[in-house]
């Protein structure tokens, strides 16, 4: 078997995985006996993407590519989040240095991981939103394991638009129609709708039954000549590459203009302050009342959970330009986000 013959050239790679999978590591490479590379992911809590984490999986790639190791599947180690999508801390109040340092390095990576001459396949073990969506859609097979968990592209509903090359791919994957009623309603899918569109291409039963299809999957480019499987997916990918690679400037600029829109910042606001542990209201610089307002609504939505509405709380404070200044022991100023589960 061609894959067999790969893994014995590879065989010493075992050993040599070990740099990128120190305990420091936030994803962890193992070659497997057939010689396919396992990318687990783990930047706790929810493998979002900050800066060093693209930069991690950049390497990561390069390793896979450099080793010519044959194919690689992506999963996650956690139990529930694929990815959660970029690090929201990566797009609050973001430096515009850094900002268009992190998003050069986010193109980088996209063009590494969709353009890899090696098969790639993503093991969905649990929520895929946003860049989570991106990242399985980006490679060539995705197994998805069955349960509550949901992939879409949920940008609008952060005040985000997508990048172009990410709705060309969605485009390109399932159709036109559901590509943009996706899109634009932030439409979230389970298992079972995400295989009725195509998003995914199968189904599991749990993480080892997802790995184990992925691995079907590449196990059916046994029978397949390498050369007519790489150049066959250049020819089909290279051109999204290339435009992505004449434009990435403009591609830049457009995400940082989006990001810094004050729509944009109060989305992110209310998303980092929905933590408990980073609601800390001493980390506000300066008195902006609707700054005030909205992290008091994800500090309600952490005390009294599905009782709160705590985005329309967060649309009232922007509303209002934060007037009224919810309290969340304060029946009166908290009864219109109250719902009658
Ligand atoms: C090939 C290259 C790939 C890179 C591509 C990336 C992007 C491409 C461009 C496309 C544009 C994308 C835009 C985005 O991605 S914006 C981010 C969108 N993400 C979300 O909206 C997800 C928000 N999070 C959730 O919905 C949930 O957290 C969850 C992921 C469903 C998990 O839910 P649950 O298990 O209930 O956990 P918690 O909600 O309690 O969260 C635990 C913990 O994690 C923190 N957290 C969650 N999401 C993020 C995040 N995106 N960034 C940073 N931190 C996040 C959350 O605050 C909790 O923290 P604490 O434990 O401290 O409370």
């Amino acid at each position: 078997m061609l894959l067999r013959r790969v893994y014995k050239q590879h065989r010493w790679l075992a050993s040599h995985v070990k740099f990128l999978s120190t305990q420091k590591s936030s994803i962890d490479i193992k070659v497997d006996n057939d010689g396919i590379a396992i990318l687990n992911l783990q930047r706790p809590p929810v493998n979002s993407f900050s800066m060093d984490f693209l930069k991690e999986l950049s390497k990561s790639l390069d390793f896979v590519e450099n080793n010519k190791i044959t194919a690689m599947i992506l999963t996650s180690a956690f139990p529930r989040v694929f990815s959660a999508g970029l690090d929201i801390n990566e797009v609050y109040k973001p430096d515009a240095v850094r900002f268009k340092e992190f998003w050069t390095t986010l193109q980088e990576v996209w063009m590494k991981l969709f353009g890899a001459r090696f098969i790639t396949a993503a093991a969905i073990n649990g929520q895929s939103p946003a860049g989570g969506c991106l990242m399985a859609m980006s490679c060539e097979y995705r197994v998805m394991i069955k349960g509550t968990f949901t992939i879409g592209m949920n940008e609008t509903s952060l005040g985000l638009i997508a990048p172009t090359w990410f709705m060309e791919l969605v485009k390109n994957t399932i159709n036109v129609r559901d590509a943009e009623y996706a899109f634009t309603t932030s439409r979230m899918f389970t298992p079972e709708e995400a295989l009725k569109v195509r998003l995914i291409d199968e189904i599991a039963a749990d993480k080892d039954d997802a790995i184990a299809k992925c691995k079907r999957f590449i196990k059916k480019f046994d029978e397949i000549t390498p050369s007519a499987r790489i150049n066959t997916k250049m020819k089909l990918r290279g051109p999204a590459i290339k435009k992505l690679q004449n434009t990435r400037q403009e591609d830049t600029e457009e995400i940082y203009q989006l990001v810094i829109h004050p729509d944009t910042q109060k989305v992110a606001i209310f998303q980092l302050y929905s933590s408990p542990v980073s609601a800390n209201p001493a980390i506000i610089t300066g008195y902006d009342p609707m700054e005030v307002c909205i992290e008091n609504c994800a500090q309600c939505k952490k005390m009294l959970g599905a009782w709160f509405e705590g985005q329309l709380c967060a649309e009232s404070c922007i509303k209002y330009r934060g007037k009224m200044i919810p309290d969340c022991e304060n029946y009166a100023s908290i009864s219109p986000f109250l719902n009658k589960l």
